[in-house]
């Protein structure tokens, strides 16, 4: 089904309807494709087999937001940019203002929008997509004359007389593709930083949570500048149309094959990218724990999250065998506690983002060296697009489920002899984007900490890391590369300029040829001193006494 949706381009002051000559025509909308019932054989058993089937689907309909409005976009944005507008601190604030007036006016729209796309329960909206979205924006609004003021730093012997500063300034025109499964505070975070920085930018929502998609393409162009500030909705064929583009900065979050996608449409103007992508995560459980208030944080960091479908979510955990039995029944009777002995009854969890993803998953679970293993749940209702909390235990290293990111609401529990075993298991697969220890052994804690490689990591939680603000976002390798969150979002969309200020006293004829032997003699002892007293720098301290 394709519903043309209004207002991409309902632009006051000029008009997109370039009617007339040539291959542009009169362009006012967008063209918005809504998937939420798309269904696969069950044969398919990968998700990006899935999603890559998803995108042959999607070409056959041309779409009207090609790479011609594409770069009619860019450039509009371009003189935006260009004009100076958006670097003020004055015109940043507005913004942010806008969005923060946003959220609070329009919370009820919000929570229905999460609803519509993922049955999302309303305190779980408020506290991981609104409560994000805001303290994001509350901090930015805070800290922002203190990021845009320049940093003065130490200069050196070699460069005496002198002083120096990292002045941060905005990258341009820069684009923000996001995902589906908390799609208003994953698609705002990043613009709050995009908007922080000084930028002008492009959203581009997941057209798979459709409503918030709509929702957010209505509001940003009611509430924000939109000669600054533009969404996109669309799918393979708009997101394609914009990565053809010239960016100044591509922020990318979802899945690794797109990732790669992204990263090689940005190589063709060496654009700089954040990716935010997702892997295995997993959570290692000691023997000396508290198991009722792990399982909790267990239960919160799985199932509470977005049913499962959040990138930091528990994907398997790791425990010893002799723990496990009593780990599981733990895990069960939390499970029972939060969500009711009717586990499919539960309104408390969000449900399956579509049909093509309940496939997915209950592949993973049809697998046949993993069917047996399912220790509890498992029970699944396609047309409720819910699948029961599920725990399986020691399902082999090579089936699918240990093999894909799950995504979703099943968790696998693998055991060893020794603890120390799960870390060669969690080192042989791609680095996680967060890896969660349960313990109370200082020693063990410190070895997880050196040796898991990890986007970012919880010990004796989950998922809270990507609550603080002082904690950069983001992944390593398969996970992804660069991080936002707080200043980090700041920085992300931020060139930081190096500036050396010099006088015209002092300029000694010694820097300069020819080099006489004496003046040789000179410079060897001036340098000399240098490495001596400090590795070739002095410290002049300033005025507010950083270094
Ligand atoms: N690191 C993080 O913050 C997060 C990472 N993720 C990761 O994202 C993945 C799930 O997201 P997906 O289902 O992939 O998201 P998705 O299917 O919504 O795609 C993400 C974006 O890429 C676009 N896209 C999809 N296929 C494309 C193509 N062939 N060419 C150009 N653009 C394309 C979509 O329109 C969408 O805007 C998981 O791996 C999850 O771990 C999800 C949430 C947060
Ligand atoms: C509540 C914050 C969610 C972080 C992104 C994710 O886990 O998919």
């Amino acid at each position: 089904m394709m519903i043309v949706s209004p207002g991409l381009f309902k632009h006051p002051s000029r008009s997109y309807s370039i009617v007339g000559v040539g291959l542009l025509g009169t362009f006012t909308y967008c063209h918005k494709y809504k998937i939420n019932r798309v269904s696969f054989s069950s044969s398919i058993p990968s998700y990006y087999h899935c999603r890559a089937t998803l995108s042959t689907m999607m070409e056959e309909v041309k779409p009207e937001f090609d790479s011609d409005k594409a770069a009619v976009l860019v450039n509009e944005l371009r003189k935006t940019f260009n004009s100076g507008k958006t670097k003020s601190y004055e015109w940043r604030i507005s913004q942010l203002e806008s969005i923060s007036k946003m959220i609070d006016e329009k919370e009820k729209e919000i929570v229905e929008a999460l609803r519509k796309d993922l049955s999302k329960p309303e305190l779980e909206a408020f506290l991981s997509e609104i409560l994000m979205a805001r303290s994001s924006c509350k901090l930015a609004l805070k800290e922002l004359k203190q990021w845009m003021m320049p940093q003065k730093v130490e200069t050196s012997l070699a460069t005496y007389p002198s002083s120096a500063e990292i002045v941060a300034e905005p990258l341009g025109v820069v684009l923000v593709i996001s995902t589906w499964n908390f799609p208003f505070s994953l698609s705002l975070d990043p613009v709050i930083g995009a908007i922080a920085a000084g930028n002008a930018v492009v959203l581009k929502p997941s057209e798979i949570a459709s409503a918030t998609s709509s929702l957010l393409s209505r509001l940003v162009g009611e509430y924000m500048d939109k000669s600054a500030i533009i969404v996109v909705e669309g799918a393979v064929a708009e997101t394609s149309a914009l990565l053809e583009q010239k960016w100044d900065k591509i922020f990318f979050t979802g899945g690794a094959r797109v990732g790669r996608i992204v990263m090689a449409a940005a190589a063709k103007n060496l654009t700089p990218v954040t990716l935010e992508l997702g892997g295995k995560c997993p959570a290692v459980v000691d023997s000396n724990v508290n198991l009722q208030v792990t399982s909790r944080r267990i239960v919160a960091g799985k199932w509470v999250c977005n049913n499962g479908q959040a990138c930091i979510s528990v994907d398997y955990i790791i425990t010893t065998k002799e723990l496990a039995p009593k780990l599981i029944a733990t895990l069960v009777s939390v499970v029972e506690e939060i969500f009711g002995k009717d586990l499919m009854e539960s309104k408390e969890r969000s449900r399956i983002i579509n049909s093509f993803h309940f496939k997915r998953l209950v592949n993973l679970l049809e697998e046949d060296k993993v069917s047996n293993k399912i220790v509890f749940g498992g029970q699944r209702e396609e047309s409720q697009l819910q699948i029961a909390p599920t725990i399986l235990l020691d399902v082999p290293e090579d089936s699918m489920i240990m093999q894909e990111e799950i995504f979703g609401p099943l968790l696998p529990i693998i055991t060893v002899e020794r603890l120390e075993d799960s870390f060669a298991m969690i080192n042989r697969k791609p680095k996680p984007l967060a890896a969660y220890l349960f313990s109370d052994d200082e020693q063990i804690k410190r070895k997880f900490v050196q040796n898991i490689c990890a986007g970012g990591m919880a010990i004796n939680d989950t998922i809270l890391q990507v609550t603080v603000p002082t904690l950069p976002f983001g992944g390593v390798g398969e996970s992804g590369m660069g991080s936002y969150h707080g200043k980090f979002s700041f920085d992300a969309f931020s060139h930081k300029k190096a500036v050396l200020y010099r006088s015209f006293a002092g300029d000694s004829p010694t820097r300069y040829p020819p080099y006489t032997p004496g003046k040789k003699k000179q410079i060897k002892a001036l340098l000399s001193v240098c490495i001596q007293d400090e590795p070739f720098w002095y410290l002049q301290r300033t005025e507010n006494g950083r270094i």
